[in-house]
């Protein structure tokens, strides 16, 4: 499926496109450049979900858990700034990725080995208006 983003002004709105269209997956890998818009896309995907909690990239922590409006919690994951896939192995991922809670991660091709068989991978590219792509 493919949703364009015009501008930040019309985020919510492809948010809840991507949400009526996500299936029925939990894992999703959001693929692209720096400054592509992952975390702004994510973060507008958790509030049209009702997370109150504030949304910003994990990127000291690796994973940010958030709660929805029907109190299910979602994980956000960055793990630009691994170093070793061990570091993934001790935050015990198999639990999130395996225990039925959505998953949304940036930077996925730093985990691509271990990413679970059903992911939902999309893409986020910006194109030369400054809108953006999403393709999953
Ligand atoms: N759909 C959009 N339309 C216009 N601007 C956007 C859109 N999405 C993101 N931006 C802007 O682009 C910049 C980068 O966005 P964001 O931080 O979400 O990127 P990112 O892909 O998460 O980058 P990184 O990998 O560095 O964390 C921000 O200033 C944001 O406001």
């Amino acid at each position: 499926m493919e949703i364009k983003i015009k501008s930040l002004d019309n985020i919510r709105e492809a948010a809840k496109a991507f949400l009526d269209g996500m299936g029925t997956g939990k894992v999703f890998a959001f693929y692209g450049k720096m400054g592509a818009g992952k975390t702004t896309f994510i973060k507008a995907i958790c509030e049209e979900l009702g997370v109150t909690d504030v949304i910003t990239s994990p990127t000291f922590a690796l994973v940010n858990e958030y709660t929805a409006a029907d109190g299910s919690p979602i994980y956000h994951f960055d793990f630009y700034r691994i170093k070793k896939l061990d570091e993934v192995y001790d935050m015990g991922y198999e639990d999130y990725f395996y225990g039925g809670s959505l998953c949304f991660l940036e930077w996925p091709e730093l985990i691509e080995e271990i990413l679970p068989e059903d992911v939902t991978k999309v893409t986020i590219t910006e194109e030369a208006d400054g809108s953006r792509k999403v393709v999953w």
